[in-house]
């Protein structure tokens, strides 16, 4: 039997998801928000990295349709996840629920809000950008990876399959943490640096940044060694380039919140490591958390 994938936060993402799905003629449903109720268009276009452009028309489901559900995937911003999930009264507790945020410290919490329901994370590099209401660019095509949360979570590793067929790229991790702590990595240190100075990610190997890039690397390394992580300093520092040469023409996802007025995802990011610091130093992580939190306070 096909799956229908709900696509849970119908942003930038989500309707790229939803896109590359219906093209290989998946079924697909985007679930609204309350506040798209009232006006929400029957269809998006959608930009792809070829410029050809198409008009996507998926089902639309609203949260009270939560029993309808098949298999469901959650594209919203951290911050939006446990209320977005909270709202979904009568999700069957067979549904497997996979999380695709950036940011971490959200599955703790809703693996108690859904104590039934197999509990999957996932790691994506595709690119994505809203161009308007109801307009969608796919900017740049990347790896996924899916993993188990919870013990229920293990038995979908199936889901890479079609999820593969439709975005190139989709692989099973038993060890879905190591992949996003190491997407938390890069993100620790390019996102807040790049939000704060308003510059876009490649000018952060200039040489005026070049001291607190390594001070910043080196904290969030220590952090996350703490909690296990095995990649060495080396390592991080030379994907932590590579990733900054790939996306030098960038703004950041946390540069472009802060220049729309929008909240930023620096919580389950920076305050993700700064909660789990401990005792370890990690002055640049807390400037840098204070002045995102001061820029997000004056919007
Ligand atoms: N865009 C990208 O290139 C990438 C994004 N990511 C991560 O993926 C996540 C999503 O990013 P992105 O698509 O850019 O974000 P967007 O802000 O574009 O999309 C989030 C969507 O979630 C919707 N939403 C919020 N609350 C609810 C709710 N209660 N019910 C239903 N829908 C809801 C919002 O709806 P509404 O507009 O109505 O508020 C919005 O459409 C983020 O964590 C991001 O960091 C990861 C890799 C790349
Ligand atoms: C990799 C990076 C930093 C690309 O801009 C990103 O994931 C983001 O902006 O959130």
């Amino acid at each position: 039997m096909m799956r229908e994938w709900t696509i849970l936060g119908a942003g930038a993402l989500g309707c790229t998801f939803a896109a590359l799905l219906t093209e290989q003629k998946r079924p697909v449903s985007l679930m609204l928000s309350d506040r798209r109720r009232r006006h929400f268009h029957p269809a998006f276009e959608f930009i792809a990295l070829n410029e050809r452009r198409r008009l996507v028309s998926p089902h639309y489901r609203f949260a009270e349709q939560a029993a309808d559900i098949e298999c469901l995937l959650v594209m919203t911003k951290a911050y939006q996840v446990l209320p977005a999930l909270g709202s979904l009264r009568g999700l069957p507790r067979e549904v497997p629920v996979i999380l695709l945020h950036n940011g971490m410290g959200i599955a703790e919490d809703v693996a108690k809000l859904l104590p039934h329901n197999p509990l999957l994370a996932g790691v994506t590099s595709h690119g994505a950008l809203r161009e308007g209401n109801s307009q969608v660019r796919h900017t740049g095509k990347g790896e996924t990876w899916l993993g188990p949360v919870n013990e229920k979570g293990k038995a979908f590793s199936h889901l890479t399959k079609p999820l593969a067929s439709a975005l190139g790229h989709a692989g099973w991790s038993e060890d879905i943490l190591s992949l996003q702590r190491r997407k938390l990595a890069i993100n620790a240190v390019i996102n807040p640096l790049t939000a704060c100075h308003n510059i876009y990610n490649g000018q952060l190997s200039e040489p005026r940044f070049a001291d607190v890039v390594e001070q910043l690397s080196q904290e969030v390394h220590t952090v996350l060694s703490a909690l296990g992580e095995t990649e060495t300093l080396e390592q991080y520092r030379r994907r932590l380039n590579s990733v900054i040469e790939l996306t030098a023409t960038n703004y950041s996802s946390m540069h472009q919140d802060l220049a729309h007025g929008r909240p930023t995802e620096i919580d389950y990011i920076t305050g993700y490591l700064l909660k789990h610091a401990g005792e370890l130093p990690v002055p640049v992580c807390q400037q840098l958390y204070q002045e995102v939190k001061k820029h997000e306070g004056q919007v």
